[in-house]
């Protein structure tokens, strides 16, 4: 990489710098069809339970994907007060879980009988290949921050000014659209940004290509409810 591009990346910090070179891709997976329906009330509710159901999976997959980056940041970091802000995510993830099941029964879902899709396996096949430690600590927070930071974005949208999301859905906006959430997200933006200014031009790549890979695959998670948008 151009020495010029380096240095601007570090004054605005690469995370934002890859924000801006890719906004179509974030666009996507941040305002996709599923969540602009939430937003304005036209969502088929079939989609939303569809999603829900998934998402449980998903989250399963994700708690030791985020408990391997709190290894790997015990093993490589060198700020102590990384592992606090991961160990927070970790422990959020219980409460996360219990909420998904109380969820799912309110809507009657059964999540025992839930099969994985196409999609959600494909995703929790990359997590699961993250979590190898082979794979730097920088490339799995970048991977990590941009996980969040879609949903952040996602769901902050559908309780934001103007918007019409139906009642019965905006606990489920508001639990990754709160404020604290966002505050999470930033710290682990933080940390992402400050590994990344440290990198080597390999590491960097790796990591870049992970960020496009995640937001690829958020976008065919969210498609995985189309049929029923
Ligand atoms: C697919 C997906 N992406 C992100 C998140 C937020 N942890 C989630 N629950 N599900």
């Amino acid at each position: 990489m151009e020495k010029q591009a380096k240095c601007e990346e570090k004054k605005i910090g690469v995370i934002e710098t890859w924000s801006r070179k890719h906004r179509l891709l974030f666009h996507g997976a941040t305002r996709h069809p599923l969540i602009l329906s939430i937003r304005d009330g036209s969502i088929n509710i079939a989609s939303f339970k569809s999603w829900l159901a998934q998402d449980y999976l998903f989250v399963r997959a994700f708690v030791p994907f985020v408990a391997s980056v709190l290894i790997k940041a015990w093993k490589e970091s060198d700020e102590n007060g990384d592992m606090e802000v991961i160990l927070g995510g970790v422990a959020s993830l219980e409460d996360e879980l219990s909420w998904f099941k109380r969820e799912a029964s309110k809507w009657g879902i059964s999540l025992s009988e839930v099969v994985p899709q196409q999609a959600n396996k494909k995703y929790c096949g990359l997590l699961e290949s993250l979590m190898s430690p082979e794979v730097e600590y920088t490339v799995a927070i970048t991977a990590f921050w941009v996980i969040e930071a879609v949903y952040q974005e996602s769901f902050a949208h559908c309780i934001g000014e103007d918007s019409k999301t139906p009642q019965e859905l905006k606990e489920t906006c508001e639990r990754w659209g709160n404020e604290a959430f966002a505050k999470y997200c930033q710290s682990l933006q933080n940390i992402a940004n400050r590994r990344l200014q440290k990198a080597s031009d390999e590491e960097l790549k790796k990591a870049e290509v992970m960020f496009l890979k995640v937001l690829e695959y958020e976008v065919d998670f969210w498609n995985m409810s189309k049929g029923n948008v």
